[in-house]
């Protein structure tokens, strides 16, 4: 057995980025801009008026002053020429000042009289106008890589960057195994449950940037999982779920060897998910997870997505933690690295009374996997321990 952390670098060395395309702006939400991007212009690109009002030489601005209206700007629609001394242009919100203007004054100071402006006897500080290239200069560095968020976009279309080049979506195959297994809305035999793990890693991946594929089920034949592993030659990532134990039925690891895989580790120092397993097939990294559904989920978070962040540029680093307090005393902890469904709340980090590795009902109460290292001492409510939200 070995560490998680071994664990976690032995992946590592099983992962490299994948390679960069080039797409659409609009699909870009969520995916990872793999090289920086230059903005093409200012933004903005002219001074331009922060508020309705009137655009007049600051200079000027005293209550009671009377100006002359001699023209409009509004957004999209310059007003051409200069403005001299005791001459207003009405001006809307967006619209680029005119030369010689330097501040506006707002409506609601001014009163207004055919042609001509009074303005009222206080006046706000303004002067209501954004500088060109207040927000971001021609050239400036949008920096990679960087996950995309809505905001991102939003920034990189002002920047007039219709195209973006993005780490390649990973496609994950996942293989669920065993004769005991239906799909959901399918009817099990006496005997059967419900694939359930490959529905919530599917969830997992996809969310963070997968594009993750069911393969059908596997039964516990040689022939099935070859089939299955045939299936997923095409992937960047394999993934099984199951027949990872020692049991007469767990073929995973045999057919996978005998499919070429090059094991890097079988079982680590964890809890749940001793019997994890790894290597390499073809091109592809392979993970083999273990059946029971909370220690497939916690190797999802613990193992699969930092290497899917990997896969995705995003660097080598484990499932980040944060320090928060125990809500209640905890035993001392044996020789495995302890992954406990908990959750965190007002007062600290609770830890569910049952750990069995069969209840997803527990595990969708938690919000925390609270990490006990190996050979922890017992610990007292309100001492800090580590977890990893989700
Ligand atoms: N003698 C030993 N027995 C077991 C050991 C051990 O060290 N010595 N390890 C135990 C641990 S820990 C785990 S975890 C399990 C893992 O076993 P496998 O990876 O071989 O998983 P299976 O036996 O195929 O299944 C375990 C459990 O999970 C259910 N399962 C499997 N796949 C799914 C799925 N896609 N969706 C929902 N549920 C699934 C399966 O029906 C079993 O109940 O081994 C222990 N045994
Ligand atoms: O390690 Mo198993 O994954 O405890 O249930």
């Amino acid at each position: 057995m070995i560490s998680v952390d071994d664990a976690l670098n032995e992946l590592f060395a099983l992962t490299e980025p994948m390679t960069v395309e080039t797409i659409p702006l609009i699909q870009a939400a969520g995916r990872v801009l793999a090289k920086p991007v230059q903005a093409k212009r200012d933004q903005p690109p002219f001074a331009a008026s922060a508020m309705d009002g009137y655009a007049i030489r600051g200079a000027e601005a005293a209550p009671g002053a009377q100006f002359e209206v001699i023209g409009e700007a509004a957004a999209g629609h310059r007003y051409d020429g200069s403005v001299p001394a005791g001459k207003a242009v009405r001006i809307f919100t967006g619209a680029p000042l005119p030369a010689g203007c330097d501040r506006v004054i707002i409506q609601e100071d001014v009163a207004r009289t055919g042609d001509t402006i009074t303005l009222g006897s206080r006046l706000d500080a303004g002067p209501h106008v954004r500088p060109a290239g207040a927000d971001f200069r021609q050239g400036a560095e949008f920096a990679a890589p960087r996950l995309l968020r809505p905001h991102d976009i939003a920034l990189l279309a002002s920047m007039n960057i219709p195209d973006v080049p993005v780490y390649r979506k990973p496609r994950v195959a996942l293989i669920a195994t065993g004769d005991e297994l239906v799909m959901p809305g399918e009817s099990p035999g006496p005997d059967q449950i419900i694939a359930s793990n490959s529905f919530g890693l599917k969830a997992l991946l996809d969310a963070n940037g997968a594009e993750a594929r069911l393969l059908p089920i596997a039964r516990d034949t040689v022939p099935a999982l070859e089939t299955a592993f045939d299936l997923a030659r095409d992937c960047d990532l394999i993934i099984t779920i199951g027949g990872a134990s020692v049991g007469d039925h767990d073929l995973v690891g045999t057919v996978a060897q005998a499919q070429g895989m090059s094991r890097s580790f079988y079982k680590v120092a964890m809890r749940p998910g001793k019997p994890l397993m790894a290597g390499r097939m073809g091109r592809a990294a392979m993970i083999g997870l273990p059946g029971n559904p909370v220690s497939a989920m916690v190797c999802g978070h613990v193992f699969v997505l930092p290497v899917l962040r990997a896969m995705l540029g995003l660097g080598f680093a484990s499932a980040p933690r944060q320090k928060a307090p125990l809500a209640i005393d905890l035993p001392s902890n044996g020789p495995r690295e302890h992954y406990m469904r908990a959750t965190l709340g007002a007062d600290g980090l609770h830890p569910a009374t049952r750990q069995d590795s069969a209840l997803l009902t527990v595990l969708a109460q938690a919000n925390a996997l609270l990490v006990r290292p190996v050979s922890d001492d017992a610990r007292r409510a309100g001492e800090i321990v580590e977890c990893i939200r989700f």
